[in-house]
């Protein structure tokens, strides 16, 4: 079973060549960071602590940009924290010397160490840290029946789409999928997915189980919310999806949903979702194109759903297992393509198969002194055994902060550390209502058959995982109000051999925690 985040590739080509210029000379021109999402905000953030009589200039196609709040360290790697959508103002009320310009980069010349945008401003920059981001990797180019959620414009248009929806069919098994699934009321979902249990990105099958009910049963009564986010709805800018060669706003996180009404046309407030396990989507068929092309019932003979053929929908999608659906319109929550348009001209940057920019553990490009965080940049070095990339929130953070720390010591000559956020993969989120922690190789990835698993299950309230290897926990999922995961993130951390205890790990009348003080 493959989690989306996969172990780095060595960055063999990556070879920062750090510039001749002298210290004096290379604070005239400053810091230049592109994008304001969490991952520029929290680089500029940093680097206005670190350095804060130097220049420092954010550029961000979006006229709203993130900001972290309520910072909290639940473990050594694990962070819980809320996301607000903010003005420019607020970031250069708070950090002086940032100054924010509203703007689209277009292009870059490394030589001359200089940023351009579509307005015909030039930016010099003595290091750069390009925070693009992402974008929805659909199924399908320019259809406009098939949508991908990003940004806040684009939750908005889904938004719409879905109040005047009797049926939509939502295509992926990751995070947006199994977050939709649970929000829409009031239309029938048709969920296809490539694997044979949902949620294939966070868990495995047995925590597929788990949740389940939940795909049919009304939502849970909402718990204390784990985080709040504020966002504000923006006119379209820069960052218009309506522009062709626009780029998108900062992609939505933690609690996105909060305050976005996911009502479909119909009445009912249970969910209706049928899931079609193992297929993927052959084909999608405006009303017109399914009518020429004469498409019988007898062509898809593996239809449950006679009526498809004669209901009138916008749009029909066949399945690759034959099924075919007709429904308003088609979410593609297939994942994300990096942002890197603008700097792809320049033909020195390393990218990586999956489309980011290749950094080494300086958060460095090929290129010199240019450095990338969060979804736009691919994880390029030896990771440690116990952290993968993902493209998340809490990575575009860690990774916006250590560069901002690699760029003023690459900027001073100094040495620098890999932060300790890189050391274990750990994941605070919530699905189905419920609390879920994945830490280090949750999924076994890359650890072959040669890993034991031990389970514990109430159904209802909570599923706990642990993978042992050679003795020693390699990961966790934890889900409900466990209480165990600090507990975890150490043995994981400390590498202890566990065996003498067996199953006793997670035996509920065992208090594990004062087990192990
Ligand atoms: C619906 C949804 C729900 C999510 N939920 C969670 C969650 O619960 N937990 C979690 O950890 N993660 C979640 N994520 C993932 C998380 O939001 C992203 O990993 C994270 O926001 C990436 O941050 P970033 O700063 O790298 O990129 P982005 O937020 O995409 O920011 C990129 C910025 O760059 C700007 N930009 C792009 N191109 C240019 C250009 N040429 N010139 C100038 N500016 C430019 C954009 O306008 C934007 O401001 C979710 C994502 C989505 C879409
Ligand atoms: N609570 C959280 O932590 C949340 C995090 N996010 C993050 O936001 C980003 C976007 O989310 P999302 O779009 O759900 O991306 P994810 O990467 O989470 O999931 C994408 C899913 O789509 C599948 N897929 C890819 N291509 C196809 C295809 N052509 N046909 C069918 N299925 C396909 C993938 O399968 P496979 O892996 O086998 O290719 C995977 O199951 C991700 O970085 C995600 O981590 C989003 C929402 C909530």
């Amino acid at each position: 079973m493959a989690a989306s985040g996969e172990v780095g590739e060595k960055a063999d080509e990556i070879a920062p060549l750090p510039p001749d210029l002298e210290p004096e000379q290379a604070r005239a021109a400053g810091f230049v960071i592109v994008g304001g999402g969490i991952a520029g905000v929290t680089c500029a953030e940093q680097l206005s602590a670190l350095s804060p009589d130097d220049p420092i200039t954010l550029l961000s196609a979006s006229p709203l940009i993130k900001s972290v709040t309520n910072f909290r360290q639940v473990g050594r790697a694990m962070e819980e924290f809320d996301v607000e959508e903010t003005t420019t103002d607020a970031l250069q009320k708070a950090c002086p010397n940032v100054r924010v310009v509203h703007t689209l980069v277009k292009s870059l010349d490394t030589d001359k160490h200089e940023v351009y945008t579509e307005d015909g401003q030039t930016f010099p920059y003595t290091k750069l840290c390009i925070c693009t981001g992402g974008q929805p990797k659909l199924i399908t180019k320019d259809n406009l029946h098939v949508i991908g959620i990003r940004d806040t414009e684009t939750v908005q248009h889904f938004q719409q789409k879905l109040s005047n929806a009797r049926r939509v069919v939502i295509v992926g098994n990751g995070g947006i999928a199994l977050e939709l699934v649970y929000e829409i009321e009031g239309c029938e979902v048709i969920w296809a997915i490539k694997d044979d249990s949902i949620g294939n990105t966070f868990f495995d099958r047995g925590a597929a189980e788990f949740f389940l009910p939940h795909l049919t049963a009304a939502k849970c009564e909402e718990k204390k919310p784990l985080k709040r986010l504020k966002y504000t709805h923006t006119e379209p800018s820069v960052a218009s999806p309506k522009r062709e060669d626009a780029a998108m706003g900062g992609a939505l996180g933690p609690d996105w949903k909060e305050g976005w009404r996911m009502k479909g046309k119909q009445d009912q407030s249970a969910h209706q979702v049928h899931v079609e396990y193992q297929c993927e989507v052959q084909e999608v068929l405006t009303r017109e194109e399914f009518t020429r092309t004469g498409q019988a019932a007898e062509n898809f003979p593996g239809s449950s759903r006679t009526e498809e053929h004669n209901d009138d929908w916008p749009v029909y999608v066949l399945l690759t297992n034959k099924r075919l659906y007709g429904c308003d319109f088609v979410v593609s929550a297939t994942g994300v393509v990096p942002s890197t348009g603008p700097f792809l001209h320049n033909a020195q940057f390393s990218v990586s198969p999956d489309g980011g920019l290749r950094v080494d553990d300086h958060m460095h490009t090929s290129v010199p002194d240019v450095f990338a965080a969060g979804d736009v940049c691919t994880a390029s070095w030896e990771p440690a055994p116990q952290w993968f990339q993902m493209r998340l929130w809490s990575q575009a953070r860690q990774m916006g902060s250590y560069a901002a720390k690699c760029m003023v010591a690459d900027r001073d000559r100094e040495e620098i550390d890999m932060d300790f956020c890189f050391e274990l993969f750990a994941h605070v989120t919530k699905f189905f209502n419920y609390k879920v922690v994945l830490l280090g190789r949750y999924n076994a990835q890359g650890l072959g058959k040669d890993h034991e698993l031990l389970l514990r299950c109430t159904k209802g309230l909570e599923y706990v995982k642990v993978v042992l290897q050679g003795g020693r926990m390699q990961g966790a999922v934890l889900i409900g109000d466990t209480d165990l995961e600090e507990t975890f993130e150490n043995l994981i951390i400390n590498g202890m051999d566990l065996s003498p205890f067996g199953e006793d790990l997670l035996d509920p009348n065992i208090d594990i925690e004062d087990y192990f003080d």
